[in-house]
């Protein structure tokens, strides 16, 4: 059983348009409205792929009802914890011009008894679950040492660990040495606090944090690729090329492939290879956090991986 753990989950608010231009009236093509919130995300490609899951983190209001309908509609084990106030909305802009937006709101307020709460049930889960998924930005009132917290836990009853979240939340997080992470680029930038030119450069910084006690260090970069970074090297796999329809929620689909690749013991370059075909299969699915299970399985021969280091 995965767990998947989002503290601040969304509804995706999700619209087509010709082109946005900010300052004008924009008038939109399609609306629809997606559950998601990345451990929300992972949660429903693992769903897909046909892997038992249970879902925790905060929900509220009618938006939060809406988000749990949904994942008890798809077979998860759903333990969200109540909050008063109400999950967030957030916009993607999908334009036919290739550019795509994204408003998110900060989310509800929460308040230390509501966290608390929370805190009792995920530690109750964590006993059922082979392996924890942490990921998204955390919901306002909350410490940003959260994300530590919850690693330390889960370590402490020898559960592994992957963390996919952002700022203060993931710079605090890493101190309890989940066994991976996912940032993207500016993610990786936030955290050494410099711009990073290349795929060298990328794989140095990531590389540092492996030596800091992170396994496995897996680096998104949007159409470009992925590179995967752990003690034993650097292995870059290039995006197979798909015609791209939403590429909101590409990095949760990579998660969500590495939680079954450590669940079913595979190598760092099949683990590698699947989560690139996963991904891409997700760029070009329209619904946020889904994929088509049909292309991921006909990309997988045509990802390429490369040693780089
Ligand atoms: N246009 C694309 N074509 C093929 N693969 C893509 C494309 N865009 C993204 N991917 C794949 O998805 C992975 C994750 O994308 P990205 O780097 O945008 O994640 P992210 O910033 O974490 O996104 P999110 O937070 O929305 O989940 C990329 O590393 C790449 O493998
Ligand atoms: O504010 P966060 O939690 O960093 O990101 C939230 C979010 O953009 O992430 C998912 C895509 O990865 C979307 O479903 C959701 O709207």
């Amino acid at each position: 059983m995965i767990l998947t753990v989002t503290l601040n989950p969304a509804v995706d608010k999700t619209y087509t348009t010709g082109s946005l231009i900010l300052g004008q009236v924009n008038r939109l093509e399609t609306t629809q409205n997606i559950a998601g919130g990345k451990g929300v995300n992972v949660a429903k490609i693992l769903r897909q792929c046909g892997y038992p899951v249970t879902t925790c983190g905060l929900l509220g209001g009618y938006t939060g009802l809406f988000i749990e309908d949904y994942m008890n509609s798809i077979g998860a084990d759903c333990r969200f914890t109540r909050v008063a106030g109400e999950t967030r909305s957030n916009i993607n802009v999908l334009a036919k011009d290739g550019y795509v937006t994204e408003l998110l709101e900060p989310g509800p307020e929460v308040s230390d008894e509501e966290l608390e709460i929370f805190v009792k049930g995920y530690e109750e889960a964590i006993t059922r679950c082979e392996l924890i998924v942490l990921s998204g930005s955390i919901a306002r009132g909350i410490r940003s040492d959260i994300y530590k917290r919850l690693i330390k836990l889960a370590n402490d009853n020898q559960k592994i660990c992957i963390l996919d979240t952002s700022a203060e939340a993931l710079r605090c997080g890493i101190e309890a040495h989940p066994y991976m992470i996912k940032p993207n680029q500016k993610e990786l930038e936030y955290l050494v606090g410099h711009k990073l030119t290349d795929i060298e450069d990328v794989a140095d910084a990531a590389g540092k944090l492996c030596e800091e006690g992170i396994a496995k260090v897996v680096v998104s970069m949007g159409s470009k690729g992925l590179l995967s970074v752990s003690r034993e090297g650097a292995l870059w796999a290039k995006a197979p090329s798909v015609k791209a329809v939403n590429t909101v929620g590409c990095g949760d689909s990579v998660v969500a492939s590495y939680a079954m690749s450590m669940l079913e013991g595979e190598d760092d370059f099949s683990s590698l290879k699947r989560a690139a075909a996963t991904a891409a299969s997700s760029a070009s699915t329209f619904q946020s956090g889904e994929i088509s299970l049909r292309l991921s399985k006909e990309l997988l021969d045509k990802v390429q991986i490369e040693k780089r280091k």
